[in-house]
């Protein structure tokens, strides 16, 4: 599609900036633009388009579904419900399902987590009871803290919803299963009998998600509703578990993958932004007698800007590696092979905390590095903050990830010293932790890192076993090193993140032109040496680094920000995104920042009039005493 049809998309659907909407504008406002992007996105190639028609359409795809992506309420329909029918229906369920979910003649959303539980899925109150005579589930919310409470979509769009129930057959309880439910009449969208729905009211970010609560009265499903790939219930009731009751899980170690690189979109966003603003705004005059430099220009701004530009670079990496394991993981599950999974699950464990809580904290650090301008929701800082900020807690809250990540460690660890051998990502972890004289070049540092990883999975396994010697149970054990043992997931994590981006970039160095090597093996230098600095204490205590060497490190990391600098706006302007997915005043390409911001200014419903009635009904009058 050309650029008219395109921006003329974009016009249409942005004529109110969102920040002037009521909350219920801004859900009818995005319902509008999912609905629009939606059929763009969705206009299917034919045959006889042209190679460079195919071209266009693929890439208004791409700009499309990048706008709507972060904050329609159709997110979990694409994120979720598409990929639970994928992974855990029967084929003939997929076959069904995803034909009507494909061509949105349904709207899904994932339904899991509960108003009293969502870390504890083994706690969730949801009820399906199993009625042999009618071959049917009922499905009932025994008491509030059982309805479902924030999946996207639920309250006012959605009309199926996968819930995740807790099965009863018999009286007996066979676990967490994952339920196709029928919420709203397909012609009428009101709420079928034994359903409520509802929204849960304004949140911090995606206040166009459209997430709600969810809680039934005895409602009836037939027994071809429980996606059964993974377990069965026949008609007479029998329970026919699955080979690991871990496979109903597999959606959410989907969307772990997923928001790794989601996290390096949203930082390259953040930071073009920022970097593009710094490019032209000038500020103070540090030698009296030349003009105000380009802030891009302090060294400090360098700082707080070039990492996030390498952080992006190594998630979206990480996130290409991980996409790779996860696919050929999900290969073998389908052929009933199982033993690649805890692995799988252990890096998405490390990988989706470690991603979201440094691009969190770039984020900010982005919106912080814009002075007052990047306070102005204008900018988009703020909103892609919020949207990222989401990340930490969603999908397995962080320290939840990072605990269960250290579960496999500490296994990891124990067979090891038993002399089980260690396999993969931790087969690391089997090396020499003893390090003589600290080695200062990048594989150097990340073989310190490892070093340090090793040392405190080692050590924390070590006040575990004291703590249980002690008389502790391993449970009360486990809950006192739990600070040290999310530490330990971290140090793997990071070990992990700096091998994988440097050996990832390593394979494509060899086909990138040799300026563009430089600068890209450049940026790797940086996020390593930045690490380094870092986490100087554990470099000190674990990998013999000397003052001396630290003073090094800082030089090298100094004239690294010098080296990068004329490169800068470059790296950002390669992540190639359009002003409209951008959709900021600081960081459209043309760079017009501030006759962009008062552009915004002048939409306020405030600037309509220049004396707000509020001067002659309350101001007035209080002025002259009178009230
Ligand atoms: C074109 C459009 C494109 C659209 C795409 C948009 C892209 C945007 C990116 C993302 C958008 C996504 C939006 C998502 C919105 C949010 C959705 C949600 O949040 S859904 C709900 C998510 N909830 C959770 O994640 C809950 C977290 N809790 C858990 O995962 C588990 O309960 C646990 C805490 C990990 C375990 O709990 P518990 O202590 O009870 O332990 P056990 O149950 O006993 O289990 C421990 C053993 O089981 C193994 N295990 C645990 N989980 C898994 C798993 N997922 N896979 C495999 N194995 C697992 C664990 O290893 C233990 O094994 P052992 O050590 O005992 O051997
Ligand atoms: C923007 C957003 C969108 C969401 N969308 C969906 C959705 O579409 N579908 C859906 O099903 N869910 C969704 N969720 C819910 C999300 O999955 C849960 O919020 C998340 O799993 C955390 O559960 P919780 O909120 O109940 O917090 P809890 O599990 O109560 O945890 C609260 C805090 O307690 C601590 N804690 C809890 N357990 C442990 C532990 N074992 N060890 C140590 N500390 C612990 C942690 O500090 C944690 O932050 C969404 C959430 C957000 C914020």
């Amino acid at each position: 599609m050309d650029e008219q049809k395109v921006l003329s998309i974009k016009g249409l659907l942005d004529d109110t900036p969102e920040e002037y909407l009521s909350h219920k504008e801004k859900y009818e406002n995005s319902i509008r633009k999912s609905v629009l992007f939606y059929k763009t996105l969705h206009s299917t190639e034919d045959e006889n388009m042209s190679v460079d028609e195919k071209t266009k359409l693929n890439f208004r795809n791409i700009v499309t579904s990048a706008i709507f992506k972060d904050n329609s309420p159709f997110m979990l329909h694409n994120s979720m419900f598409i990929p639970t029918i994928m992974g855990q229906g029967t084929d003939e369920q997929r076959e069904y399902w995803m034909k009507r979910a494909k061509n949105m003649e349904i709207i899904g959303t994932y339904a899991q987590t509960e108003l009293g539980h969502g870390t504890f899925i083994r706690g969730l109150e949801t009820q399906a009871t199993y009625d042999p005579d009618t071959e049917e589930f009922v499905l009932h919310s025994p008491v509030l803290s059982s309805y479902k409470w924030w999946p996207g979509g639920l309250a006012h769009t959605a009309n199926y919803c996968i819930v995740m129930a807790r099965l009863y057959i018999k009286g007996k309880s066979h676990g967490i299963h994952p339920f196709m439910v029928q919420i709203r009449d397909e012609e009428t969208h009101m709420p079928l009998p034994g359903i409520k729905l509802g929204e849960i009211g304004a949140k911090l970010g995606f206040n166009t998600v459209n997430n709600g609560f969810l809680g039934f009265e005895n409602h009836r499903i037939s027994r071809d509703r429980m996606l059964m790939k993974n377990a069965q219930v026949l008609k007479d009731g029998t329970f026919v578990a699955g080979s690991n009751s871990k496979l109903t899980y597999g959606t959410m170690v989907y969307v772990r993958v997923l928001i790794v690189s989601n996290m390096a979109n949203m930082l390259a966003k953040a930071v073009t932004i920022a970097l593009r603003y710094s490019a032209i705004r000038r500020q103070s005059q540090p030698k009296p007698d030349e003009p105000e430099p380009q802030i891009l220009d302090y060294v400090t701004q360098q700082h707080k800007l070039f990492i996030a530009i390498a952080s992006s670079h190594a998630f979206y990496m990480n996130a290409m590696w991980l996409w790779e394991i996860y696919y050929s993981v999900s290969l073998q599950l389908a052929s009933g092979k199982l033993d690649n999974l805890p692995e799988l699950h252990a890096l998405a464990c490390c990988l989706k905390p470690l991603s979201t809580i440094d691009a969190t904290a770039m984020i900010e650090k982005c919106r912080l590095a814009c002075g007052g301008h990047g306070y102005m929701l204008s900018a988009n800082l703020a909103q892609t903050y919020g949207l990222a900020t989401a990340a930490y807690t969603y999908e397995g809250e962080n320290t939840v990830l990072l605990l269960q990540a250290a579960r496999s460690l500490v296994k990891a660890w124990v067979g090891h010293v038993k002399g089980r051998p260690l396999k993969g990502t931790m087969a690391y972890l089997a090396g020499d932790s003893t390090v003589k004289a600290w080695d200062g070049s990048i594989d150097g540092i990340i073989q310190s890192f490892k070093v340090v990883a090793i040392r405190k999975i080692s050590s924390v396994v070590k006040i575990l076993q004291d703590y249980e010697k002690s008389g502790l149970s391993p449970e009360d054990a486990w809950n006192k090193a739990s600070v040290f043992l999310t530490a330990a997931s971290e140090a793997h994590g990071r070990a992990v993140l700096l091998s994988v981006y440097k050996s990832e970039m390593d394979k494509r160095a060899a086909v990138l032109s040799p300026p563009l090597r430089k600068v890209l093996l450049q940026l790797v230098d940086l996020y390593v040496t930045y690490w380094a600095l870092e986490k100087v204490g554990d470099m000190l205590l674990y990998a013999s680094i000397t003052d001396k060497d630290v003073d090094e490190l800082q030089r090298r990391y100094i004239e690294l920000l010098a080296a990068i600098r004329p490169n800068a706006v470059g790296l950002v302007d390669a992540f190639d995104f359009r002003d409209e997915i951008l959709n900021s005043t600081l960081g459209a390409y043309d760079g017009r920042a501030y006759e962009r911001l008062m552009e915004e200014a002048m939409k306020s419903p405030l600037n309509a009039e220049p004396v707000n009635q509020t001067f002659h009904k309350y101001l007035k009058p209080f002025m002259r005493g009178k009230l």
